[in-house]
């Protein structure tokens, strides 16, 4: 039961993927914990009992009555020695051979001693339904989750002063971030729509043309009116095929008819669920709307890959848009950066659970229009605002505090 209860899910769980007879007995047997408990302590009892009553009947024919306490004492060196600490100190040491050793006898155990044990469990299951009690015999999603989070954190732990340690580290660290897509939503790590390069339709094509060649970016959203009719995204490479295929001036062209059509998709949808979509659907450019379908941003495939993977920059990409470092080493951010890029870039840890802006998140402890030129501490940081746009941050400076100097909570001065 030690060694069962003991032995490495993952590591059961491989060796049964890669088929090993013995490991799936262990699985299958770990599936009816309640069954394997009953019959062991059925064997166990009989065991321990049978053995005392003969060593008793033994004894007392040979010491008479003396030999009740010779037949205890006996009895109990030898069942604890032999029967609970020493197997149990192997199992413990060893759990995975040990569970792998034992399995099979113990499924043959359990098969007979079935009708008994089937007895057990109805009586226990009906004394724990008396007492409103609920039995679990296996680990739930949320505890398994933590379970290989624990893992990671073990590995990674282990390997601190290796050579390897910097990989495994990192190894570590993305493997965390997977576990996390199926929580994280794309609202949490879009490019907020003010942030996102558009083009008008309605302006001529030779001015389209201009602006997608300045912009480092391949997918240029098209709108109507205003940017949140979006009629379509221009791939530059569609462009400059349809300008090399017209012989005619570029302002002849119909961009919306090279354009491809838009692909919404909603706020909330999780980071997993959206890498599957892109992948499923061939695609890498998404525009994000909230539920009544106003235009928040975009995401793309890269912006996934790269929660897991750290930031990847091609030749054109930007470090993270709109922080800058000021002179005494604090950062000016834009009000519209967001705190998952800002911790990732800096490494600070900024809460993004109440908001994913860093204008948002000011305006969210602040609990008011803040004024430009206030401070704000919360979070270990000092916030500065620089620059208000009517009920919009658009610009903060943000300074780590000292440890010695951090305030236990919010202090807002003028
Ligand atoms: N039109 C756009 N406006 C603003 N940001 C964009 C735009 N298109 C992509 N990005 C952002 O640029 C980063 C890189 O994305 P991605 O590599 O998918 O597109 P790209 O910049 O067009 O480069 P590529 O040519 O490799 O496709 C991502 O953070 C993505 O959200």
């Amino acid at each position: 039961e030690t060694a069962l209860t003991a032995a490495s899910r993952p590591r059961m769980h491989a060796l049964a993927q890669q088929n090993n007879r013995r490991a799936r007995i262990v699985n299958d047997l770990r599936m009816r914990m309640e069954q394997v408990i009953a019959a062991l302590l059925l064997g166990n009892n009989l065991v321990n009992i049978t053995a005392s009553a003969l060593a008793t009947s033994v004894l007392i024919a040979m010491f008479g009555e003396h030999g009740v306490i010779y037949a205890t004492a006996g009895m109990t060196v030898l069942v604890v020695l032999f029967g609970e600490v020493l197997p149990k100190t192997i199992a413990i040491n060893n759990p995975d051979r040990t569970a792998l050793a034992v399995a099979p006898l113990m499924r043959a155990f359990i098969l007979v001693v079935t009708p008994f044990t089937k007895l057990i469990g109805w009586m226990v299951r009906g004394t724990l339904m008396l007492f409103g009690a609920r039995i679990v015999t296996e680990l739930g999603r949320e505890q398994t989750e933590e379970e290989l989070r624990g893992a990671i954190d073990l590995h990674t732990e282990t390997a601190k002063h290796t050579e390897t340690s910097t990989e495994i580290r990192e190894a570590g660290a993305m493997m965390h971030s997977i576990l996390d897509l199926n929580e994280v939503m794309v609202l949490d790590i879009m490019i907020h729509r003010q942030n996102v390069t558009m083009v008008d339709a309605e302006q001529p094509p030779s001015e389209t043309v201009a602006q997608v060649l300045a912009s480092p970016h391949t997918r240029i959203p098209i709108y109507q009116g205003n940017p949140d009719n979006i009629v379509g995204v221009l791939h530059a490479k569609a462009l400059l095929r349809a300008v090399r295929a017209q012989n005619q001036p570029t302002d002849t062209l119909d961009i919306r008819a090279i354009a491809a059509k838009p692909w919404f998709i909603p706020s909330t949808t999780t980071l997993l669920a959206q890498l599957r979509a892109f992948r499923e659907r061939r695609e890498h450019f998404a525009l994000v709307v909230d539920e009544y379908g106003a235009l928040l941003g975009i995401v793309t495939l890269e912006d996934i890959l790269e929660e897991i993977v750290g930031e990847i920059d091609d030749e054109h990409d930007v470090r993270v848009r709109g922080t800058r470092r000021a002179a005494d080493g604090s950062i000016d951010v834009e009000g519209q950066v967001t705190i998952r890029d800002l911790n990732r870039q800096f490494g600070w840890r900024l809460p993004d659970e109440d908001a994913s802006t860093i204008a948002g998140l000011v305006l969210h402890e602040a609990r008011r229009i803040p004024e430009v030129g206030q401070i704000f501490m919360f979070h270990g940081f000092r916030f500065e605002v620089l620059e208000r746009h009517r009920n919009r941050i658009k610009r903060v400076r943000i300074r780590p505090l000292e440890p010695a100097s951090e305030p236990p909570s919010l202090a807002a001065t003028a």
